[in-house]
């Protein structure tokens, strides 16, 4: 079974409303595919004009968060329920810089990754090393801890549905894409952890990106490999050139 591509953008902390509206507008014809799936993932505050301006298109809106409790004494924190209120499809949970500058653990990311499952959201699970961990050969193990905790409790139909995005933090925002043979060998390993975890069924349903400096130029060899299902992007997906990343082939 061929899996479709999912190719997302992250935002990150940039965009005002305003000029939400007026990127998605220039984005819309430029992304228009049935190849893949296209979900931009955008700050909290942008996310209901994002899905007016993206009405009729084949854009998918995403949060690039979400806490795992209901409702509550929680200052500034977005709950599941006000995402799926608006129609929100997607969630991006555990992103390096989440853990970094956020205090997010991996049980704080399966927290929230069994909350989104629980309210029909895919989860966008991202995992990756430091250089530090790579130069010191536990690139593998390190990815394998941060994806057998996120999946605790997660049953294998519900982790079909899941994406996961591996991120080598080195490669993010830096220019420095990871080569195509480290990118396709990390979510291979990634896929064999999911068949231990679950089964081969399950391994071969879930979608694996890669993210980390994709641009237009690399994205088609890293979207060809047989592991890798579309991409995660971060500054590229602010221009218009993320039309031809999602147009790559
Ligand atoms: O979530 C996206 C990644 O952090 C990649 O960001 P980047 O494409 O700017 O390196």
């Amino acid at each position: 079974m061929a899996r479709k591509k999912i190719i997302a953008g992250n935002w990150k902390m940039n965009m005002t409303p305003s000029q939400t509206v007026e990127l998605i507008n220039t984005l819309k014809p430029l992304v228009a595919t049935e190849d893949a799936d296209v979900v931009f993932c955008v700050p909290a505050i942008d996310i209901i004009p994002a899905l007016e301006a993206s009405k009729g298109s084949n854009i998918e809106i995403g949060a690039e968060n979400m806490y795992y409790e209901e409702k509550g004494a929680y200052t500034g924190e977005i709950a599941p329920d006000m995402l799926t209120d608006v129609g929100v499809k997607y969630v991006i949970i555990g992103h390096s810089e989440r853990r970094e500058y956020f205090a997010e653990t991996n049980e704080t990311v399966n927290k929230k990754v069994l909350k989104a499952f629980e309210h029909g959201i895919t989860p966008i699970v991202c995992c990756g090393e430091t250089l530090t961990q790579r130069e010191q050969g536990v690139t593998m193990d390190f990815i394998r801890q941060q994806v057998k905790i996120a999946f605790l409790g997660v049953t294998a139909e519900q982790a079909k549905t899941a994406v996961i995005a591996y991120e080598p933090i080195w490669a993010i925002g830096t220019g420095k894409t990871a080569t195509t043979e480290q990118a396709q060998e990390v979510c291979c390993g990634i896929r064999k952890c999911i068949a231990e975890i679950y089964d081969e069924a399950t391994a071969e349903a879930i979608r694996i990106q890669y993210g980390g400096s994709v641009n237009d130029k690399t994205a088609p060899e890293l979207f060809a490999q047989p592991d890798i299902d579309g991409g995660l992007v971060g500054g590229a997906a602010l221009k218009p050139d993320f039309g031809k990343i999602v147009n790559w082939k």
